[in-house]
């Protein structure tokens, strides 16, 4: 069996992530009868630099025809305020590639307990998937910029609702069977309608799943004060992209979260949830892990790899218990030694 992989480095410490998990990708692939095709592409503030767009039509093109897509990070201090940014691509890519449900699992991997703010028993019980709406909501609506004046639309439809949420509840069925959906009903009519939307299609389709709704400034707190009590944690957009980052705090470091952008075919869209991390870029410091996680969910998701998906997973476990990892999570490694060990037991 052969995969066709869209290589996209992008910016920053994007490169080191995404390299580290296309050397691991490669060389456990060998074990398993899967030749893996990376073809790489400009993207991002590289992307930018090279050609003046952050997504070229070649990028996106080639992306469409892959069987799924690795992606390091986007952005840079050079771009953010400049009028042609990173994020405009990645957020073209993931509406172009129609990726509306993002995964995001969030555990605490032995090992990691010194460096979770949690105690130590109620680190063992946290595994959550936060599944957040990914092409929709604030960061795709109409913006309007002036200099004195600005404006962001968040728009939401019940059909966009619905697809992620049953996305959502599909997982919780095969999890522990709950799913806890955040909004901020008391104020805002997306959320309203999200909070109609999930609760009418829970009603006629998952009345098994057990359902809670939550406010997102007491989810904020609830995250931290009892995070072993969630299991699938459903939002929009912005709430999820910043929930997530919250929630990777209790695992040891934003550097371990993986995610998987998936939406009605097979074909995926894998990148760790961090960015491009320009202050510690170019020194070879950045925890892989994430990415690497990031590659698993690819194996298991969009090439029906799931003992791929377990050996790289296997092996990172091994590591991060064996006291093994990046400065993040209080270790010696370099993004580069951590990944040649991850090579070495895979
Ligand atoms: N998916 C993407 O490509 C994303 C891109 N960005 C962009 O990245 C740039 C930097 O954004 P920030 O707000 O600084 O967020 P960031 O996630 O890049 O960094 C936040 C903090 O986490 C640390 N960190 C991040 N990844 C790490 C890793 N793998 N290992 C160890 N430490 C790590 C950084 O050193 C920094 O202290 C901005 O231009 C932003 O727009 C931000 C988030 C997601
Ligand atoms: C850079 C943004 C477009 C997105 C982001 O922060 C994320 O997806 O985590
Ligand atoms: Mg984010």
């Amino acid at each position: 069996m052969s995969a066709k992989i869209a290589f996209l480095p992008g910016d920053g410490v994007g490169p080191e992530v995404a390299n580290a998990a296309r050397r691991v990708l490669t060389q456990v692939a060998k074990k398993h009868d899967l030749s893996i095709g990376f073809n790489e592409f400009a993207f991002g503030g590289a992307a930018i630099d090279a050609c003046g767009d952050p997504l070229p039509e070649e990028t996106k093109a080639a992306c469409l025809e892959a069987d799924a897509i690795l992606l390091g990070a986007v952005g840079g201090p050079k771009w953010d305020m400049s009028e042609k940014r990173p994020e405009q691509g990645l957020l073209a890519l993931r509406s172009a590639l129609a990726v509306y449900a993002n995964l995001r699992p969030i555990q605490v991997a032995k090992g990691m307990e010194a460096h979770s703010p949690l105690k130590a028993e109620i680190a063992a019980d946290v595994d959550m998937l936060i599944v957040r709406e990914l092409t929709g909501g604030m960061y795709f609506g109409k913006r309007q910029e002036g200099k004195d004046k600005a404006t962001d639309e968040c728009l939401y439809t019940r059909g966009e609702v619905e697809r992620v949420a049953r996305i959502a509840f599909d997982a919780a069925r095969k999890r522990k069977g709950r799913v806890t959906s955040v909004d901020k009903a008391n104020v805002l009519a997306t959320s309203r309608l999200w909070r109609n939307a999930v609760n009418e299609l829970h009603a006629s389709e998952y009345s098994d799943v057990e359902l809670d709704h939550m406010l997102v400034d007491a989810m904020s707190m609830k995250l931290i004060q009892s995070p072993s009590a969630f299991d699938v944690v459903l939002t929009e957009n912005l709430f999820g992209d910043i929930l997530s980052d919250e929630a990777s705090v209790l695992s040891g470091s934003i550097g371990l979260a993986p995610s998987a952008s998936l939406g009605d075919g097979t074909r995926g869209l894998y990148e760790p949830i961090h960015g491009s991390a320009p202050d510690i870029a170019g020194e070879d410091k950045a925890n892989p892990v994430g990415t690497l996680a990031s590659a698993a969910m690819m194996m298991r998701y969009s090439l029906g790899k799931g003992e791929i998906a377990d050996d790289i997973e296997n092996a990172v476990a091994k590591a991060l218990a064996a006291g093994r990892g990046t400065a993040d999570i209080g270790g010696k490694d370099s993004c580069t030694s951590f990944t040649d060990y991850i090579c070495e037991i895979v």
